[in-house]
């Protein structure tokens, strides 16, 4: 199955398990790969056969505004739920990362996987 593919998206979010987190704005930067077929957008060059990784990122963004975790875990959940159900993805792959989080670590986060993966017997050979 083909993919989509959204990588280093910034997002600004409150987040944290700490007191001092809820009072600021942190970033975190996301990596989504999304699981669909591209074959018909592309024989017909049209946007609305397709994923719209523009409008996607949009409401990463909204989401990130709407919410406030205190882990990223529940992040990462939350938003491939609302993502899967608002643009019927059958499958994606989430990386959550929270920069500067540890000191000593360039980025800390969590890498999920939800829905079906598609077969590969619905792929070319
Ligand atoms: N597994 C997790 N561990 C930690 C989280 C988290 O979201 N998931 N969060 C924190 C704090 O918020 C941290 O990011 C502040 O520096 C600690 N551990």
């Amino acid at each position: 199955m083909d993919r989509i593919l959204i990588e280093a998206l910034d997002v600004d979010t409150i987040i944290g398990v700490y007191g001092w987190e809820r009072t600021i704005t942190q970033a975190l930067q996301l990596d989504l790969e999304l699981a669909t077929d591209i074959r018909s957008a592309a024989a017909t060059d049209d946007l609305r056969l397709t994923l719209d990784y523009a409008a996607i990122c949009q409401r990463i963004q909204a989401f990130a505004d709407a919410h406030q975790f205190a882990l990223v875990e529940t992040f990462a959940e939350r938003l491939a739920e609302c993502l899967r159900n608002e643009f019927s993805i059958a499958w994606l792959r989430l990386t959550v990362r929270k920069p500067g989080a540890v000191a000593r670590a360039k980025s800390v986060g969590i890498m999920i996987t939800r829905g079906v993966r598609p077969s590969r017997e619905q792929e070319p050979s």
